[in-house]
């Protein structure tokens, strides 16, 4: 079922301000979670929590309601004949792992060496939040950020990389804080000249 603002259907549940019509079964969902783990859904402090939840996650989840190849479309061919990297260095993000739901938090770096046209600088951050706002795990979600900018931009070279610490370590599990998962993609001349990738690592604070 397709939750759409501001049109609830039949048994929705209408948030206050009208924004975002929550199903009834979702609510549900999540009230069968919080017994789960052993709290009463009804008790004064958990009785919104469902509806608070369900909205979290559609937040969480934005991304797949966005088409990153979009932020791509708009690109400047006026550069001065600007033929350097370009990188776009410790853009902080949030994602949450696939296999528990739990948080992924880290920093990308992402670079690409334009051919004859560049793109406005936010777009390669609206292309890491539209990967990274779904259910990932980091080894996909470097590789489709780096094969959207591949992809649109066509450029001569994409280098993504990817620091981030992973919830379902810290928080549970192995219980081992501290550790960070680093993953990279490197596209076209990065991946082809070894000049030209350790060029892009030096300037990402990453000397290979
Ligand atoms: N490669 C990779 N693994 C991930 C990522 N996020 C979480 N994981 C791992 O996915 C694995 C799932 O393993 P399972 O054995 O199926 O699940 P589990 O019993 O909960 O495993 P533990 O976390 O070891 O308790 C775990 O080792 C997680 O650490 C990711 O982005 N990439
Ligand atoms: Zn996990």
């Amino acid at each position: 079922m397709t939750v759409v603002p501001g049109e609830p259907e039949d048994g929705d549940l209408v948030a206050a301000d009208g924004k975002i019509a929550v199903p009834s079964h979702v609510t549900d969902a999540i009230r069968t979670l919080i017994e789960w783990a052993g709290d009463d859904p009804t008790r004064e402090g958990l009785v919104d929590t469902p509806k608070r939840v369900a909205r979290a996650w559609r937040e969480y989840c934005a991304g797949y309601a966005d088409d990153p190849a979009i932020h791509l479309a708009r690109v400047f061919e006026e550069v001065g004949g600007y033929d350097e990297i370009v990188l776009l260095k410790d853009i902080p993000f949030q994602s949450h792992c696939e296999h528990h739901m739990a948080p992924i938090i880290g920093v990308a770096h992402i670079a690409y060496l334009p051919r004859n046209h560049v793109v406005g600088i936010s777009k390669l951050a609206r292309v890491l939040h539209g990967f990274a706002r779904r259910l990932q795990v980091q080894e996909r979600l470097t590789a489709e950020v780096a094969d959207c900018i591949w992809d649109n931009l066509k450029p001569l070279g994409v280098a993504v990389v990817i620091e981030a610490t992973h919830a379902c370590m810290t928080a549970r599990g192995v219980r081992t804080p501290g550790v960070a998962m680093v993953t990279s993609r490197m596209m076209g001349v990065f991946r082809d000249d070894d000049r030209s990738r350790k060029e892009v690592l030096a300037l990402m604070g990453r000397p290979a």
